[in-house]
């Protein structure tokens, strides 16, 4: 067996360039040709793997490979015994059932129509959940929607983004979501946590804290500190140093990056100068 941790990446879809991105953000060693199926780093450890998103869930599962990044709805789906560890906030879905306006209107008028989907298991189980039995599920690789144009049957079960799909074929979507589904590793369920794969889901951790954050940098009259600091507190304090100006202190301290705006406005009111904000590359802990 390896020493390496045995990672598996998409290598397809909407997870894959996501995927490779974040790896990358971490400081890992990416594929340079798409035809590459495995690549080592040596340098870290870590061993990835190019496999179909949908396949992630059974080699991890199966213990052939220690850690995974799939869909939440495809772990889900394969009903492997893998376990979600960390969400990584891209590749965001919303499953839906979806027909022909006068087909149902909610979970419940399914009864023993036949339902068309990608993700049989995930269908079955949100049926059998509230008590609906369907007059069959038809398992389809994609394109679901022209199930239900040629006949293959009444209702379908999809990921649906901006709806622009099922406007097209003047369909509307039936009853509450089924599921949402977001990029996750995933890792077997009775694999226990080791130092390499604590390693490698804090250097995702902090990848992810760092898109979430801005430093923000500012002067300010001592006299006014606790005002600015008041404004934002930041995410472990801030750093206060003195300025070489008599009586000015400089402020250093990471907020939310989706706020940094409004607290740059409140900043400047409560007299701060030389407000300036820099991307975070990477943090930890
Ligand atoms: N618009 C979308 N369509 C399909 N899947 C999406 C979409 N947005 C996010 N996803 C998510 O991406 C994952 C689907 O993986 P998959 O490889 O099937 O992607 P895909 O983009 O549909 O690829 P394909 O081109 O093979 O259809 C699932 O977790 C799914 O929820
Ligand atoms: O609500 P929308 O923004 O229109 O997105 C939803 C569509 O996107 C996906 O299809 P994809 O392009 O992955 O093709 P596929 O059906 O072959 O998987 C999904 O299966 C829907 O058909
Ligand atoms: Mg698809």
């Amino acid at each position: 067996m390896s020493s390496l941790l045995r990672v598996a990446v998409p290598n397809k879809g909407s997870l894959n360039a996501k995927a490779v991105a974040l790896l990358h953000a971490a400081g890992y060693q990416q594929r340079t040709d798409s035809k590459e199926l495995v690549v080592t780093d040596h340098e870290n450890g870590i061993e990835f793997f190019y496999l179909r998103p949908r396949d992630i869930a059974t080699y991890v599962g199966s213990g052939q490979l220690d850690m995974g990044i799939t869909g939440r709805d495809l772990l889900i789906d394969s009903t492997a015994p893998a376990e979600e560890i960390l969400a990584l906030g891209f590749a965001r879905s919303t499953f839906h059932f979806a027909g022909h306006p006068e087909t149902a209107q909610s979970v419940h008028d399914l009864d023993g129509k036949t339902i068309a989907t990608s993700y049989p298991a995930v269908v079955a189980k949100h049926l059998a959940d509230h008590g609906v039995e369907a007059g069959g599920i038809v398992r389809l690789d994609g394109a679901v929607e022209t199930a239900l144009r040629l006949g293959v049957a009444e209702v379908i079960a999809d990921v649906v983004e901006t709806g622009a799909t099922l406007a097209h074929l003047g369909l509307r979507i039936i009853g509450e979501p089924i599921m949402r589904s977001e990029a996750i590793v995933i890792q077997g369920q009775s694999d226990p946590s080791t130092d390499a794969s604590q390693r490698f889901l804090r250097r995702l951790s902090g990848v992810l804290v760092a898109r979430d954050y801005v430093l923000l940098d500012y002067d300010i009259e001592v006299a006014n500190l606790d005002r600015a600091v008041a404004v934002s507190s930041g995410k472990e304090g801030p750093t206060i140093s003195p300025l070489h100006r008599e009586g000015w202190s400089a402020v250093r301290v990471m907020v939310p990056a989706a706020r940094a705006h409004t607290i740059m406005d409140q900043l400047e009111q409560a007299g701060a100068r030389a407000i300036l904000v820099t991307k975070i590359q990477a943090c930890r802990g």
